[in-house]
């Protein structure tokens, strides 16, 4: 059985269709890259499988079964905006995924729990290189390091998917590198299961397995927003080769990316 299965899936806000058509299977241990023009409903589709909004129409099916209503420990998530929270340190913002689990009433967990979400916190900062900066709090970190200070917090509870919404977006090219060997080696290490939106054609492919790029396949200029986008092009990534012309032909259909001029 597929880890994730949509069939003829679809989201509307009101008469908005945002995503139309989506049919896929997706098995544990896939990197799928996701590309697309802006506003075509990508980070729509990633709210989705983190269970922060809903399916209109088809179905969604985790392990087989229909996609939990709700976020949980088995997804986690880092936005392209730093999310952590500025009034927390480092431990304090890794720590907090699993205090709010343990206890949503207080918020706060004691004793033995909170020395053993203390411990796993620090396990999971040093993995992603930030085992010095402890007791730092966030406005004292560069953009990469709260990346990484957020990644940590998606994998506090050790989730089978990671979501990742063009999450170097707004980093320095070389630091975007040290980022995507980062996620590079924490997939294989961790068996994780990832979805990634980017704008650089370059990166979905050193990155990915599998693209897909989000467009519209249909339009009506009297109604822009009688129909959705769905997955047009389901690319197998094998031999880190793009096919020569996708860049020219995803240009010719209005989808920008980066870096195409140095692809490999
Ligand atoms: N909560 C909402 N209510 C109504 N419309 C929404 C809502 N969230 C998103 N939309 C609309 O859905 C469409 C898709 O938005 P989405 O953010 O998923 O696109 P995107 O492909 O991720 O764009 P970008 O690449 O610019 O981030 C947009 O037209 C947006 O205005």
């Amino acid at each position: 059985m597929s880890l994730l299965q949509a069939k003829r899936l679809e989201k509307h806000y009101g008469r908005h269709v945002v995503l139309e058509g989506l049919d896929f299977n997706v098995e544990a241990g896939e990197f799928v890259t996701l590309v697309g023009a802006s506003g075509c409903g990508k980070t729509t589709f990633l709210k989705i499988l983190l269970g922060t909004e809903s399916v209109s129409r088809g179905e969604l099916r985790l392990d087989g079964q229909p996609i939990p209503g709700e976020p949980g420990p088995d997804r986690g998530v880092v936005f392209q905006k730093y999310s952590v929270f500025p009034h927390l340190s480092v431990l304090g913002n890794v720590m907090i995924a699993e205090e709010l689990r343990d206890s949503k009433l207080l918020g706060k967990s004691f004793g033995a729990a909170r020395r053993r979400a203390r411990d796993k916190a620090i396990t999971r900062i040093e993995e992603v290189g930030l085992g010095r900066a402890l007791k730092k709090y966030p406005h004292e970190l560069s953009g990469g390091m709260q990346q990484r200070l957020a990644i940590a917090q998606a994998l506090m509870m050790r989730p089978r998917i990671l979501l990742l919404d063009e999450p170097f977006g707004a980093l320095d090219p070389g630091i975007r590198q040290d980022m995507q060997s980062l996620i590079t080696r924490l997939w294989r290490e961790q068996q994780l299961t990832i979805f990634m939106i980017t704008h650089d054609l370059k990166e979905a492919f050193a990155l990915g397995t599998r693209l897909w790029v989000f467009d519209k396949t249909r339009h009506d200029p009297q109604a822009p927003e009688a129909f959705g986008a769905t997955i047009t092009y389901d690319l197998p990534i094998s031999e880190r080769q793009p096919p020569e012309d996708l860049p020219a032909r995803l240009a010719a259909r209005g989808i920008q990316t980066l870096a195409q001029e140095t692809l490999p």
